[in-house]
């Protein structure tokens, strides 16, 4: 059986927790989670306890993040870590480029190599904030046809949204097995360790790397007690581990480096835990969309998934904002995604199909950039569609798009400034658009 083949298979069988930000429990084997207490003078089964804290010990209940992780090692016990090549990865501060206003969009990454695991096959556009201050976001796009074999990463600089765009994943991580397909994200917290191997002979999509406050679900507000993202499609691993001796490499991205320690165990080695600092998968599809049913284009924080706030409320971070399938009603309404600037930046991604506001050109795998106050929305072709169409109740159902919106300008990393997938003339899909006006003849 093949890798691909071996992974498909486990991935089958996996079951999960369901919820979002729960005190969820599991253990491998019966009798591994200590009752009544995190940390006994003896853990069971000869496991050793450690606590995994996603948040200072003191922020407010609501926000704190931490799991109690039983394993077989303790997470202490590793050689030192030293120095590799970041390969194509890079981070916060982003200070090789400037800041660039313009409109930007990219063609999918090429094929990669044979032999590209995830971490050989990530690959920086670009981000903003510090990460020693852990303020910020990069996005990263990844290809991959390889196992991460005997080789582990962790990223202690933020937690990680995996977006697949083609081909799915399986990810091993401390906490449990996930299987993540097109259309699905997973998400990884800062510092959980975790293996990928792809479910097809190429998988591809993107990343999104939070540095600040760990993705939350937005307040509903008005909305009331539920829509959107419903915590309880969010689902967490059961527990399973690897017992397995000898050389693991394991990698971990630290300030911006990369760095490696050869254990001599996979330290996937967790039978047991409970906690709020652990991984997830959600089903895109299952994203509840609300919209208007009078008229008017909602601005898309309506379609917000996830959100990293700051501290200044309703600025965030970064938002996680997906375009699913909907139904568009409006009466006398210009429906498709309006003209616009805006003070956040956005990087935007297709999943599958096409995106409302672009005719062509926006394809999946790809991405575009309306950086801060950059002028965008509908191409030429769009405008001039949408604005004579009979505005009967309209089914957008052939495309899944979504946006990383941040409050800070993305600045690239040099290689996607001077990638070959960098589309030039993209403000062409704005050139000709006519000029009607007609004064005195509304
Ligand atoms: O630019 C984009 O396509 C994203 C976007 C979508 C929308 O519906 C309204 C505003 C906006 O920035
Ligand atoms: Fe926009």
């Amino acid at each position: 059986m093949s890798g691909t083949e071996q992974a498909r298979k486990t991935a089958e069988g996996l079951s999960y927790l369901s919820g979002f930000g729960n005190e969820h429990s599991s253990e491998a084997v019966p009798g591994a989670l200590p009752h009544g207490r995190n940390s006994p003078q003896r853990a069971p089964l000869g496991l050793y306890a450690e606590q995994l804290s996603g948040s200072a010990f003191t922020e407010p209940r609501g926000h704190n993040r931490r799991s109690w992780l039983y394993r077989i090692r303790p997470s202490a016990a590793h050689p030192a870590f030293t120095r590799i090549d970041n390969g194509a990865v890079r981070t916060a501060p982003f200070t090789e480029s400037v800041p660039d206003p313009n409109r930007l969009r990219w063609n999918p990454l090429p094929e990669p190599a044979p032999g590209t695991d995830f971490l050989d096959g990530l690959w920086t556009v670009g981000g903003n904030g510090d990460v020693t201050q852990r303020t910020g976001m990069a996005v990263h796009l990844y290809h991959a046809n390889s196992p991460m074999e005997r080789r582990v990463f962790s990223d202690a600089d933020g937690e990680l949204l995996i977006v697949p765009e083609h081909g799915g994943l399986l990810l091993r991580t401390e906490l449990g097995l996930l299987r993540a397909e097109p259309g699905e994200v997973a998400l990884i917290p800062r510092g959980v360790r975790f293996r990928v191997e792809p479910l097809d002979a190429t998988a591809r999509g993107y990343v999104c790397e939070n540095y600040g406050a760990p993705f939350q679900l937005p307040d509903l507000g008005p909305i009331g007690a539920n829509g959107l993202a419903n915590a309880r499609d969010f689902r967490a691993p059961q527990a399973a581990y690897e017992d397995v001796e000898g050389d693991v490499e394991v990698v971990s991205k630290y300030c911006g480096n990369l760095w490696s320690a050869v254990y001599d165990h996979s330290p996937l080695d967790v039978v047991a835990w409970h906690g709020n600092h652990v991984p997830y998968v959600y089903d895109l599809h299952r994203f509840n969309v609300i919209g208007s049913i009078s008229y008017d284009h909602p601005d898309p924080s309506i379609f917000t998934v996830l959100t990293s706030p700051t501290d200044t409320p309703g600025l965030a971070g970064v938002d996680f904002v997906v375009f699913a399938p909907r139904w568009l009603v409006g009466e006398d309404t210009f429906r498709p995604p309006y003209f616009h600037r805006n003070v956040m930046s956005e990087y935007m991604g297709l999943i599958e199909g096409a995106y409302d506001a672009k005719a062509e050109g926006f394809v999946p795998g790809g991405g575009s950039l309306h950086n801060m106050m950059s002028a965008h929305g509908p191409d030429r072709d769009t405008f001039e569609k949408a604005s004579a169409a009979e505005l009967k109740p309209q089914k957008i159902d052939d495309g899944l798009a979504f946006m990383f919106e941040t409050r800070w300008p993305v600045t690239l990393a040099p290689q996607a400034a001077e990638a070959s997938h960098l589309q030039t003339g993209y403000d062409d899909v704005w050139q000709g658009l006519q000029r009607h006006f007609r004064p005195g003849n509304v």
